[in-house]
């Protein structure tokens, strides 16, 4: 069978699967399709138009791939008990195992994360008896499979360089998890894993089952959803909720970041499923259907018109790009409107001890000032505080330099305001870069005024100094804002020049280099977006310095 009718194949026997199992709905206009030819796997398409608020499909909760109903947790109660009494807690890449006393870890694993890995595990090693048989056939399950930046190599990553998003990959941190709160559980209970005699399976080796770790991580990552428990219940009102929409802030995410990299903690009350139906469908930021939470289903349901031949898209979340491909393993232009770019404290530091010609400083004296202003603010853990410097907001990498110098870690992130996604899933106005995060501007704004102050001869000398003017004092507000944004626009500057590739050289290889392969493309996708998000800022800072000089 050629590759493609194997693939057909296995997305029908899935549809007849799911159509057979009690409580699923399936809505008759849909088609599951193959997009390989445009890198995006399975898909699902309408083959007629469907209205607004049309059930797409139903999912019951039986069959989706969670604690609840999975084998393995029932034979293994005291490993998926909700008594918890291990802690992991994922905070920017790193991963902090807090055990319990006893050391006992290992009949408790509660992690909704790691449960999830456990199940799959278990479950790709009975795949052939397991009763997902036919969902698990159309799932990835060999490293190739995957674009996400966990399997990259070190040549693929360069295309990355400039970016921060190399440093969330965060490999070593999973492969400690597994090897500390998976492999135990497995040798433990081997002949409940490897039970199954049609599978043929020997035990695997150590590196075997950490690579297996890996891939149904990284499944679990771009596939798996976070189940609440019943929305439709919720105290907010029905047709909020029915609509998707939480009552504070839009959106409801359906996935977290599972890899350990955000600041999110991977000991929420939710557990986590693989769903059946749901996990077909591709997604964008602007996007055609939802998923709602109901007490014995789930309902994925349209949100405006869906034209025959349109592909039904759901929403991974505002997402840059730079994150859209660490999770997920692509980008899409749109996804762009949510591009970041860090800006690492030590940038700012060098721009303002180095870089900036402060031209009321004394040439010599100038530096060794400006280091010790930074120096004494640094070294206060209130204006640390005050001035966002004690924020550990990224790069995991540097955890022993955190130990020494607070502020390692700290940074600022640039991005657009480019708010919510309407009710019908589509972004009615264009992302703008409007301000620096008030972070960044604050610290600046504050060190140029210590240093303006430091070296005025009139707020050093005398007590009896004569009052200022109001011009005067126009003149100082005035210079501490142009001062402040020209440091701004050469942080920018230089933390444009951190990437090795000028945005046309991105653009000319985009246009041009017709060897570029799928990998190298969507790298450039992320550090053009980001470049562009800085010229953009740029522009924005000159614009105001121009009115200002005015
Ligand atoms: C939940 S799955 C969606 C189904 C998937 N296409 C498949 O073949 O199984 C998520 C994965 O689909 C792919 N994907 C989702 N949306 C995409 C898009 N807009 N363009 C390209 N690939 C996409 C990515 O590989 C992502 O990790």
């Amino acid at each position: 069978m050629d590759s493609s009718s194997e693939f057909d194949t296995q997305s029908t026997a899935f549809l007849d699967w799911f159509k057979a199992q009690p409580g699923t709905q399936f809505h008759p206009s849909l088609r599951i399709v193959d997009l390989r030819d445009r890198s995006a796997g399975r898909g699902i398409i309408a083959t007629q138009d469907i209205p607004p608020d049309t059930e797409l499909f139903t999912i019951p909760r039986s069959i989706i791939i969670s604690e609840e109903t999975s084998t393995l947790a029932k034979k293994l109660p005291g490993i998926f008990s909700k008594d918890e009494t291990t802690r992991t807690t994922i905070t920017n890449g790193d991963i902090d195992i807090d055990l319990d006393d006893d050391d006992d870890f290992e009949e408790s694993v509660p992690d909704s994360w790691l449960n999830l890995i456990l199940i799959l595990l278990y479950e790709s090693l009975h795949h052939k008896t397991s009763k997902w048989f036919p969902y698990l056939s159309i799932l990835p399950q060999r490293s190739e499979s995957f674009n996400t930046l966990m399997f990259w190599d070190d040549r693929d990553l360069l295309g990355l360089s400039g970016s921060a998003i190399p440093s969330k990959i965060g490999k070593e941190s999973a492969t400690r998890m597994f090897t500390e709160r998976i492999l135990p559980v497995v040798k433990r209970h081997s002949d409940l894993f490897y039970s199954d005699p049609d599978s043929g399976m020997t035990e695997l080796s150590d590196t075997a089952l950490l690579e297996r770790c890996h891939i149904i991580g990284s499944l679990i990552m771009s596939y798996a959803f976070d189940l609440q428990p019943d929305q439709d219940s919720d105290s907010g009102s029905e047709e909020d909720t029915e609509m998707g929409e939480n009552d504070d802030d839009g959106w409801i995410e359906d996935r977290g970041d599972h890899n350990g990299s955000s600041n999110t903690s991977a000991h929420t009350k939710s557990t986590m499923g693989m769903v059946p139906m749901a996990d077909v469908l591709n997604a964008d930021a602007e996007f055609n259907a939802h998923l709602s939470h109901g007490d014995d289903s789930l309902t994925m349901t349209s949100l405006r018109e869906i034209k025959a031949g349109q592909e039904v898209l759901n929403y991974y979340g505002p997402l840059p790009n730079g994150e859209l491909l660490r999770r997920y393993g692509y980008t899409t232009p749109k996804h762009s409107r949510y591009d970041v770019v860090e800006v690492p404290w030590s940038l700012v530091k060098t721009v303002i001890v180095s870089d900036y010609k402060w031209s009321s400083l004394p040439s010599q004296k100038g530096p060794t000032m400006v280091k010790k202003i930074l120096t004494e603010i640094e070294r206060d853990s209130d204006f640390r505080f005050e001035l966002g410097l004690d924020m550990n907001n990224f790069d995991n990498t540097k955890d022993n330099e955190a130990d020494v110098d607070p502020t390692a870690n700290a940074g600022f992130i640039l991005e657009r305001d480019s708010g919510d996604p309407d009710d019908q899933g589509l972004c009615p106005v264009d992302a703008k870069f409007i301000s620096f995060p008030e972070e960044l501007v604050d610290v600046v704004r504050h060190v140029v005024t210590m240093v303006l102050s430091a070296s005025d001869p009139t707020q050093t000398q005398s007590k009896n100094k004569p009052a200022k003017s109001k011009s005067n004092k126009n003149e100082e507000v005035k210079k501490i804002k142009t001062t402040t944004l020209e440091i701004l626009s050469l942080v920018v500057r230089r933390r444009l020049d951190q990437y090795p590739t000028t945005i046309q050289d991105d653009e000319n290889l985009l246009l041009l280099d017709k060897t570029t392969t799928s990998r190298a493309r969507m790298a450039i996708d992320v550090r053009l977006g980001e470049k562009r998000l800085l010229v953009e800022a740029l522009e924005w800072t000159e614009g105001k310095l121009a009115k200002y000089r005015e």
